[in-house]
């Protein structure tokens, strides 16, 4: 079910007209959902039935307030990557006894603040992080519970930049090693291992790299617990793809995937651990912008709108997709055929080419879809262009979770009146 739908010819979020969210707010902002939110939360957690799983939200794809909020009220968990994605889920009412640590590149401070708040478990990447941990955790008189991030170098067919289980990815530990990492782990002071872990890319759309991830990592934990390792967890991470195209078939559902890991798993008695962020965010939030010039190029009609790729990264990091839609529909308009930009001045600040639309003028609005997930978490103030606002609606109401950055902040962070060298 979608709820981002026409009614009267504009187009709504929930129960509210996104006229007026771009009047009251202006453009470009993201829009979400809660009621999409909420309902792709469910739709996961009810896909493993009695096994009640500890579904820790990918921070990273979304770390507004609200969303985590949202979430932390469903009983969600939270993966972070970092000591800021980590006060974040904290402050937004998520338990550190549900926040699992990711991340390849864990500082001692970081260790350090994750300890004090009692986090679930480090999911380790290098032996070098372990003995930073042990060290760290002894100081402290604590005992860090730790699993570690096993590379099962499984291709995940999915983009390169965002395929992570290949040996030659720099996440995780060779799945081959595991005996002399865990027999390490037993070794050193401060450190318990409590879990196995593993996360092979994202935008997955194919159940095959999962199962074959899945089937080593099940395999693990038996070998490890006949050798002694009391293995209590087991992280599959996230990945789980979502329809970005209207048209096209689209990934696994949650029940499929749910299956599919129940089938792997067997009788293999676990507490299990998931990782999702773009299932859950993905389609949760659009991306509403304005349409500021309609351009007649050579050969070639350009949309100019307001949103640019410093706000919206993907289209030009990944080459992704987004669907269009216009905010106001006109079932007569003439059709178009155009390339729809951003103001930045780079060809790459391109979001789609040669799209089919309903033809538009400046000033209309319109919306990218499936934006809700690595949007604005990636956005930047590049060419000196704030950060972009973000909205939160529930049935009739909606709420500004964080306000568009005023041009004054942005300015006043770097631009002194005057600047000196100090040595
Ligand atoms: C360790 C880890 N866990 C979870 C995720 C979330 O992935 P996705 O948003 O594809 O579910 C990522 C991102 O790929 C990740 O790196
Ligand atoms: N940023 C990527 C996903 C990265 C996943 C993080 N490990 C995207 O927009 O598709």
């Amino acid at each position: 079910m979608d709820h981002f739908t026409y009614k009267n010819d504009i187009l709504h979020a929930e129960d509210v007209a996104l006229t007026t969210i771009a009047q009251a707010v202006g453009t470009p902002v993201y829009v979400y959902s809660h009621a999409t939110l909420t309902r792709h939360y469910r739709v996961f957690r009810d896909a493993f039935k009695a096994l009640n799983p500890l579904i820790c939200f990918a921070v990273k794809a979304n770390s507004n307030q609200a969303v985590l909020a949202t979430l932390a009220r469903e009983g969600a968990g939270a993966d972070v990557v970092s000591k800021g994605e980590l006060m974040r889920a904290l402050r937004a009412g998520i338990p550190a006894e549900k926040i699992v640590f990711s991340g390849v590149g864990k500082t001692a401070d970081e260790m350090e603040y994750a300890l004090k708040a009692g986090i679930k478990q480090f999911n380790v990447e290098s032996e070098p992080e372990l003995e930073v941990l042990s060290a760290v955790a002894t100081r402290m008189e604590q005992t860090a519970p730790v699993s570690i991030r096993v590379n099962p170098d499984v291709d995940a067919k999915t983009h390169a930049k965002i395929s992570t289980g290949k040996a030659e990815n720099k996440f995780g530990i060779s799945w081959t090693r595991v005996d002399e990492i865990y027999a390490k782990i037993a070794a050193l002071p401060g450190l318990v291992a409590t879990g196995v872990d593993v996360h092979i890319g994202s935008q997955l759309t194919d159940l095959a790299p999962f199962r074959e991830a899945f089937i080593r990592v099940v395999d693990l934990v038996k070998h490890l617990r006949a050798n002694g390792h009391d293995i209590r967890h087991i992280d599959l991470g996230g990945g789980l793809g979502i329809p970005y195209v209207a048209e096209e078939k689209a990934p696994p559902l949650p029940a499929e995937y749910g299956q599919m890991v129940i089938d792997v798993l067997g009788d293999l008695d676990c507490e299990l651990i998931f990782e999702p962020g773009r299932l859950i965010a993905g389609n949760a939030g659009v991306l509403l912008t304005e349409v500021i010039y309609r351009k007649e190029g050579e050969g070639k009609t350009f949309y100019i709108v307001d949103a640019a790729m410093n706000d919206l990264a993907r289209p030009a990091m990944y080459d992704a997709h987004h669907d269009f839609f216009p905010v106001k529909r006109d079932t007569d308009a003439e059709m178009d055929v155009a390339d729809f930009v951003g103001p930045i001045c780079e060809s790459g600040d391109t979001f789609a080419k040669g799209r089919k639309t309903p033809r538009l003028q400046g000033g209309d609005l319109m919306i990218m879809k499936s934006c809700g997930a690595y949007g604005a978490v990636m956005s930047s103030t590049y060419n000196t262009r704030p950060l972009v606002a973000e909205v939160m609606v529930k049935g009739d109401q909606y709420a500004v979770i964080r306000p568009r950055q005023s041009l004054e902040e942005l300015i006043s962070l770097d631009c002194l009146p005057h600047w000196e060298i100090v040595s």
